[in-house]
């Protein structure tokens, strides 16, 4: 089995190119092959396939809006196996590699995710680089929760860009004191507003157009950046500030990425690096659970 591993501002992934949708990627397989001990390491898994396999293999019951069967769609897996209905940076790793390994030289498509059509713009990629741009779609606002980290409570905004997200702005946060916080424990939230579970992101109020995010995935842990999170980041700023649309440079652990939302929908640009690609022995693929 063929695999490529990539990251996006150091969110990392391990890239699956399946088509035909023939893998079979249970939880157990994807929580093995993510662990960092015993697997290849990743924060998640893109299978890379057509959206009508994945419907005629049952992996999908529909298309998810927008998305037709010929295009290609981004079966995305936290590293725990659960199933997770968008990544960000994901998208942009997704894209770089079908121009990279020539699946797809197309500079501008549709990738398929549960969460709908993720129209992108490849804007440069060779072997190892690219930079790519990501329509997110729409910016959802659910209302006001609250986060607890290391025993301190944080106001945030739930907010829904196809996967749910807490992001929690502090005025008085500063770049250093958000370094320091402890994320190992995973966030306290209310379950009843959050009942899928909920990705909790802790931002910087915005300061000469750019905030500092750190992130706590659900089905992952802390991962050094969340492109899904920046959008709801880059969201929950503007609106600390009375606006709702404009430009945001979000600077995360691994690196920093653009978002842009206007009209109630998000932008994503940022970089993608294709690490290495080999082979996943066959055997030991097969005794996994
Ligand atoms: N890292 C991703 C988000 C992956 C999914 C998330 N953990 C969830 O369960 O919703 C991104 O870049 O957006």
């Amino acid at each position: 089995m063929q695999f490529s591993k990539g990251h996006g501002t150091e969110n990392d992934f391990v890239v699956l190119p399946d088509p035909d949708a023939a893998i079979d990627l249970r939880a157990e397989r994807v929580a093995t092959l993510c662990a960092r001990s015993r697997g290849l390491g990743a924060d998640g898994v893109l299978r890379v396939a057509k959206a009508g396999a994945l419907i005629s293999t049952g992996v999908l019951d529909t298309l998810p809006d927008g998305v037709a069967a010929d295009d290609w769609f981004m079966d995305y897996r936290n590293a725990d196996g659960s199933i997770a209905e968008m990544c960000g940076n994901g998208v942009r790793v997704f894209a770089h590699y079908l121009n990279a390994s020539g699946l797809d030289d197309r500079r501008e498509f549709v990738v398929g995710s549960r969460a709908g059509a993720r129209p992108v713009v490849v804007n440069s990629a060779n072997g190892f680089l690219g930079d790519v741009t990501v329509s997110m779609g729409k910016v959802r606002e659910l209302g006001s929760s609250v986060a607890t980290i290391d025993g301190r409570a944080f106001e945030g905004i739930g907010i829904d860009v196809g996967n749910p997200h807490l992001a929690c702005v502090d005025g008085q946060l500063t770049a250093d004191a958000l370094a320091a916080l402890n994320l190992t424990a995973a966030p306290g939230y209310d379950p009843g507003f959050f009942p899928h579970g909920v990705n909790v992101e802790v931002v910087t109020r915005l300061d000469a157009g750019a905030v500092h995010m750190r992130v706590h995935e659900r089905g992952v842990g802390e991962t050094r950046s969340c492109g899904t999170g920046t959008v709801a980041a880059a969201a929950a700023a503007l609106k600390f500030d009375g606006a709702d649309e404009g430009e945001v440079t979000v600077r995360v652990l691994g690196g920093e990425v653009v978002v842009r939302i206007a009209a109630g929908e998000a932008d994503l640009r940022g970089p993608s690096v294709l690490v290495a690609s080999g082979t996943i022995d066959d055997d030991w693929w097969a005794g996994l659970r």
